[in-house]
């Protein structure tokens, strides 16, 4: 086992037990700037045709509050006038200095090599840094490039995407939530189906995987083969007899800081107090991912980097005014390789390891302005009203609402759960199955004749049936199977949002499955008569104002006869009231029995006909319905 002494620097800037702010590590800096902004241009640099201030380029970002970054970025590259340093016509003492703290030598002879000619600045730059990685690595540089090209092979890449799918797919089927928790059960349930086998641990670049990647928990980069720890914020392998690190997610739970240009200095793991596992503050030992990284830097192998943002920030609420909102995403940032390491103490006084690392210049940028700004709009900003649970608790699951457009609120009806059926109605029960436990024997149970002998439903409560109608178990069935999946209400994490021009709609937070059951349209059940009364009167202002009404009438959606019946959500139903109509929908109705045996009455059902992704607006295609009452 490799013993490495490292010196122990006690940084004036950071006296012990300083309150050293958090960082979540997020650095910034435009294109064509961020990989060359020198660390050691501390200021000012003196150029051939004026003098320029390199401001702030050496300056630690703290960024753990994603906060905008306090000097302008500069284009070094373009001010310093990197090509000429590069072809050795003008010395420019600080673009050395920067090249050469990066290990880059700048040969005399390179001017000379009749191969550089033709180059362009960035050219020459990239080409005098891929040399040395390569180097470094103790690869070739066309090693280096190949493992580059790697990135780009598509199937590796569906691969990834597949096994996030499934993954979220797994995620989504577990009895709701987006937890922590259910984010650990669905990466064991993931791998123990088999399907997909671990990555073997490797360092380097992950097929399939491309800098600037984004993922919204760490169970997805296991799966994704890019950090296999789902706690610890160090991964390492064990590669001739030594542990060598695999990848560092930079969480923001340890005091970790991005410079700005591209190096990020990691704090080791261990005796810190805020972390799960530690109960008070002790030095950190040389080992495991300590020692890992110590490794790394004896043999300057590759690091992947995946840094966390975390963005938190007042909305909006009705009812829970300033309840915060966070949201948090992993983004790949790319290859770095450990060239420094040192002890020092850290914010409770006890000596803590830090390594700094240094981005491969050969990747993608990431613009993480342009990034953060994304996270922050499509997440955050628009958000304008929000309604936490607009069932107010009747729904097994909390009903969002999401207002980005204006302040309205869409609650001008009474959330109801269940159909309510005209007095007329006579409630004929089902007749049960005497089956015990599950319904197996198909040629006597009474439900499963009542579906053509087949059970509607697979164990994934996946709806298979090309039944026009179908009889589930009911409540007075003596069974405890499967064939109930529409009685235990709604699993999704629906959300209820301003479409404009559809004014309101359906969409999921979770993944949705082909065949998962969504909900139920719920609403009053009248005769046409009774609805047209309605739209003549009741309804006549509300439409002639712009409103919608919610009609689904029973010949629409029923091969059977029906006795022209409505059910009419626009005073009272359930979020299936804003499923919008769509040509091309990922819905469909089916009707169901359940609580009763009228086939003329069912319950209409919206079923999955496509796998969902989440956000994507739930349509039904309903536009005879509404052509039954002149829409
Ligand atoms: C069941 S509601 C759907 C929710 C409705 N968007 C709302 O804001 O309450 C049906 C009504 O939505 C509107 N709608 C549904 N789908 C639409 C579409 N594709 N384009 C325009 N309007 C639509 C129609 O006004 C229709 O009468």
């Amino acid at each position: 086992m490799a013993t490495v002494k490292s010196p122990i620097i006690q940084r004036d800037n950071f006296p012990p037990n300083s309150k050293q702010p958090k960082v979540s590590a997020v650095r910034d800096f435009p294109d064509g700037c961020g990989s060359l902004a020198s660390s050691t241009c501390q200021s000012k640099c003196e150029e051939g045709n004026g003098t320029r201030h390199i401001q702030n380029a050496s300056i630690l970002r703290e960024v753990g509050s994603l906060s905008v970054p306090h000097s302008k970025p500069v284009r070094i590259a373009a001010n310093i006038g990197l090509g000429n340093v590069l072809s050795g016509t003008r010395k420019d003492s600080c673009v050395r200095r920067d090249l050469l703290s990066r290990g880059i030598f700048v040969s005399p002879f390179q001017s000379r090599d009749t191969n550089n000619l033709n180059l362009t600045v960035e050219d020459k730059l990239s080409r005098a840094c891929i040399n040395y990685e390569a180097d470094a690595f103790g690869m070739s540089s066309s090693t280096l490039i190949r493992t580059e090209q790697l990135k780009d092979d598509k199937d590796s890449r569906k691969n990834v995407k597949e096994a996030l799918n499934l993954f979220n797919k797994i995620l989504n089927n577990l009895p709701c939530g987006s937890s922590g928790k259910d984010y650990l059960r669905a990466a064991r349930i993931f791998f123990e189906r088999g399907k997909w086998v671990k990555f073997p641990k490797q360092s380097g670049p992950i097929p399939g995987v491309q800098v600037g990647d984004k993922f919204q928990c760490r169970a997805e980069l296991k799966v994704a083969g890019l950090h296999h720890q789902l706690c610890r914020g160090i991964d390492y392998m064990k590669k001739d007899g030594k542990i060598l690190a695999t990848s560092v997610v930079a969480s923001g739970r340890y005091q970790n800081k991005l410079i700005s240009s591209g190096i990020l200095i990691y704090s080791g793991e261990g005796g810190n107090p805020l972390v799960s596992g530690s109960k008070k503050p002790i030095d950190q030992k040389l080992k495991r991912g300590n020692l890992a990284l110590m490794n790394s830097k004896e043999a300057r192998s590759l690091v992947r980097v995946i840094l966390r943002f975390k963005i938190s920030k007042r909305c909006s609420h009705i009812g829970l005014s300033g309840d915060k909102l966070d949201e948090t995403a992993f983004v790949y940032d790319g290859l770095y390789f450990v060239d420094k390491s040192w002890q020092e103490r850290g914010r409770f006084g006890k000596l803590v390891f830090n390594f700094r690392l240094r981005r491969i210049l050969q990747q993608p940028k990431l613009d993480y302005r342009k990034l953060m700004g994304k996270l922050k709009s499509s997440q955050i900003k628009k958000v304008v009203v929000r309604v936490n649970d607009i069932s107010q608790g009747k729904e097994r699951v909390p009903i969002r609402l999401e207002n980005s457009l204006d302040e309205e609120k869409a609650l001008s009806f009474e959330y109801i759960t269940s159909t309510i059926y005209p007095r007329s109605f006579k409630t004929i029960l089902l007749n049960c199955c005497n089956c015990v436990n599950k319904c197996k024997d198909f040629e006597i149970c009474a439900c499963v004749l009542k579906n053509g002998g087949e059970l509607p439903c697979n164990s994934k409560r996946h709806n298979v049936t090309g039944y026009p109608i179908i009889s589930e178990c009911g409540p007075s069935c003596k069974c405890s199977c499967v064939n109930m999946v529409t009685q235990n209400g709604i699993c999704f994490q629906l959300e209820v949002f301003k479409a404009e021009p559809k004014r309101w709609g359906v969409r999921s937070r979770s993944y949705i499955s082909k065949g998962s059951f969504v909900c139920e349209y719920v609403g009053e059940v009248l005769h046409d008569k009774e609805i047209q009364k309605r739209i003549n009167n009741m309804y006549r202002n509300h439409l002639c104002e712009g409103g919608c009404v919610s009609l689904l009438t029973y010949s629409q959606v029923s091969t059977i006869p029906t006795d022209n019946f409505t059910i009419d959500a626009t005073l009272r139903g359930n979020v299936g009231r804003f499923v919008n109509h769509s040509d091309s929908p990922n819905l469909r109705a089916q009707c169901v029995l359940q609580d009763h045996s009228d086939v003329k009455l069912p319950h209409v059902m919206l079923f999955a006909i496509k796998d969902i992704p989440p956000k994507q607006e739930l349509t039904l295609d309903y536009s005879c319905t509404m052509a039954k009452f002149g829409f």
